[in-house]
């Protein structure tokens, strides 16, 4: 990209909101070394919390002052506020002059310590993420996401104006509350921790932003995935109608479109119509995360709100820009929204654009079906997307029914002999005179490795994969060649028509809450967080905790028990297989790695009882 000059800073941006160059630790409790500090410091801080939990409850059963009639896009601040709104020309007067005001909805922190969060990409000296856990009774942890006043502590705050817009003014409960958590695991014993929690997204009483404060940006990497341009849409049109923001720019071509490239303004009108074409209308790309540029940008173009949405490698990336903004002292929200075609990332129920995906994959494998059906000794093979998780193959599968066998990344298959692929070709051709075969991209990456040579690494780093429909494709001629029996076998290769279709109705109504909660989670001042649906509820993810790992299909779980039972194919898998199958699951499903030095949190993250 060095042909495009970067731009200069906008004429109308205001000056940069750099607030403070050094750190504000004194929010951070050290982990504490023996167990009597530990309970000290738990009863301390549960007293506080239930002593805030009353005071927030009975603030948010207070009727809503009745307010001005609303109207998009600027606030009308109440007396306190017009005060305060001298902080966005001259942050550090602002600042003094509210010493003591208690942050409203700031997060209590109750141990820091670093994280296993692997290193970022060229960033070896970057700042470790700082965990936020704060416990409580019966192994009940909530995992905290970062918030601007953690390193900015008298920041003012404003009411939220989403109280007085029409829309919204029928809602029974205006805003949640704050305490309010959603659990990682809806299924506990009755005996058992209640293990971790996310904050509930969702409005808040009091926001960090002001309505024309807001300089908001949005920008869109990696692969593509169906919904996109529904989230960008639903973040500008979120932003303006529930908060009355009209900044909001559009970062071009990825990550290194905030250096780069040039911007667009994003706004409700210019939105309007993208949930209906596939891709980005922002562009995206792959590798140019250069932090400090990145960083400088946003500080050069006054935004304050960053708004990323991406996969694990996006969501790294965004956790390194947060820890850079935090190190400079920055009223900047940096927040995510998870993107995956490959319903990869950990954590969250499942990822905007997979429904879609599933679905169009579903035109495939009936083209599949039809081909085979037609042709004597007929196979179909359809490779789908999956570089390391075959949730699209697994749940296409699942879908049609017309599949004789799913191949995915996470369960290893052999050709020959018995319990092999070719075996159990033969049946179904002997059987049913025709077959289909659904071969997620990633699965058998090792078997092919041992006949060609690998491909090397793309811009970002992901592996690239040797083509695992090609190579199954001959291998199946060669064996019935081999065996001497004709077969008419066709090889669809989809999996770029289906991630460039726009996202169907139920993702649009997926992306439209996930952009919302993402809105409401900045807008109070929430930063460093990904937001995404947890057990159906829409919560504030720390960004470490969905990068530390990836989701991967369970092929001990009950739901590849079912596909298995619906193709009727082999499960590859010895009894030694399973059994390791079943520990190296159990080890990757430890929800926290708490330290050891915790003696309060067990290193399996459930508490000790
Ligand atoms: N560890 C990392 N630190 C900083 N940036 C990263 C890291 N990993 C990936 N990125 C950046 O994130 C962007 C998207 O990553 P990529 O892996 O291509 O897609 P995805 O977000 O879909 O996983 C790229 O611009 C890449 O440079
Ligand atoms: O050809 P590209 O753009 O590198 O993308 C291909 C890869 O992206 C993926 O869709 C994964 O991307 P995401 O999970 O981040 O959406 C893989 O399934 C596929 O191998
Ligand atoms: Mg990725």
């Amino acid at each position: 990209m060095a042909d495009v000059p970067p731009i200069p800073p906008l004429p109308s941006s205001p000056s940069p909101l750099l607030l403070h160059h050094h750190h504000h630790h004194h929010h951070v409790v050290a982990p504490p070394s023996s167990a009597v500090n530990v309970a000290t410091l738990l009863l301390v801080t549960v007293a506080v919390a239930i002593a805030r939990c009353h005071l927030q409850q009975k603030r948010s059963n207070e009727p809503p002052e009745p307010g001005p009639r609303w109207s998009p896009p600027t606030s009308s601040p109440s007396a306190t506020e017009a005060k305060d709104s001298s902080r966005s020309t001259c942050p550090r007067a602002a600042h003094h002059r509210h010493p003591s005001r208690p942050p409203w909805d700031a997060p209590r922190v109750l141990r820091a310590w670093g994280d296993p969060t692997v290193a970022a990409e060229g960033d070896a000296a970057a700042p470790k993420p700082e965990v936020k856990l704060v416990t409580g009774d019966g192994g009940y942890v909530l995992e905290d996401v970062p918030h601007v006043s953690d390193y900015l502590p008298d920041l003012p705050t404003y009411s939220n104006p989403l109280q007085d817009n029409p829309a919204y003014s029928v809602v029974k409960q205006y805003f949640v509350n704050p305490d309010d958590t959603v659990c990682q695991k809806a299924i506990i014993h009755k005996d058992g921790p209640r293990g971790n929690h996310f904050r509930r997204a969702g409005p808040r009483q009091r926001v960090y932003f002001q309505s024309d404060e807001v300089s908001a940006c949005i920008v869109t990497c990696g692969g593509l995935c169906p919904g996109l341009n529904t989230v960008i849409r639903e973040i500008v049109c979120g932003l303006y109608d529930m908060y009355g923001v009209s900044r909001v720019l559009g970062i071009q071509g990825g990550y290194r479109g905030f250096y780069a490239c040039n911007t667009i303004d994003l706004t409700p009108k210019s939105v309007n119509d993208i949930h209906k074409r596939g891709g980005t209308v922002l562009g995206t790309s792959r590798g140019g995360h250069d932090t400090t540029k990145i960083v400088d940008s946003i500080q050069d173009r006054g935004i304050n709100q960053v708004y990323v949405i991406g996969g694990d490698g996006t969501q790294r990336g965004a956790g390194v820009i947060f820890e850079e903004v935090r190190r400079r002292g920055l009223k900047v929200a940096v927040a995510g929204i998870p993107k995956t075609i490959d319903n990869d990332i950990p954590v969250i129920d499942k990822s905007f654009g997979f429904d879609t995906a599933v679905e169009e994959a579903q035109r495939a494998i009936n083209a599949a079906h039809v081909e085979a059906g037609s042709a004597e000794n007929g196979i179909g093979v359809v490779k789908l997307m999956g570089r390391y998780s075959g949730f699209i193959a697994h749940y296409a599968t699942l879908a049609s029914r017309d599949v004789d066998c799913c191949l995915i990344p996470e369960s290893p298959f052999f050709l020959e002999g018995e319990g092999g692929l070719f075996r159990h070709l033969e049946k179904r051709l002997k059987d049913n005179g025709h077959m289909v075969i659904v071969v997620a991209e990633g699965a058998g990456q090792k078997l092919i490795a041992e006949t060609m040579q690998s491909m090397g690494k793309d811009a970002s780093g992901n592996a690239m994969l040797l083509d695992v429909g090609l190579w199954l494709s001959q291998k199946i001629k060669e064996h019935f060649k081999k065996i001497k029996t004709t077969i008419n076998l066709k090889y669809i290769d989809p999996t770029y028509m289906i991630r460039a279709i726009p996202s169907n109705a139920s993702d649009n109504v997926y992306c439209t809450l996930l952009a919302h909660s993402v809105v409401h989670g900045a807008m109070a001042g929430y930063t460093g967080f990904t937001a995404g649906q947890v057990n159906g509820r829409h919560c504030y993810i720390p960004f470490y905790r969905i990068t530390e790992k990836q989701n991967k299909v369970s092929i001990t779980d009950r739901m590849w028990a079912r596909l298995l039972s619906s193709t009727n194919q082999p499960s590859f898998l010895s009894k030694k297989d399973v059994d390791e199958a079943r520990m190296e699951e159990e080890r990757a499903a430890k929800p926290f790695d708490g330290p050891p030095s915790n003696p309060k949190v067990a290193s399996n993250g459930n508490a000790v009882k």
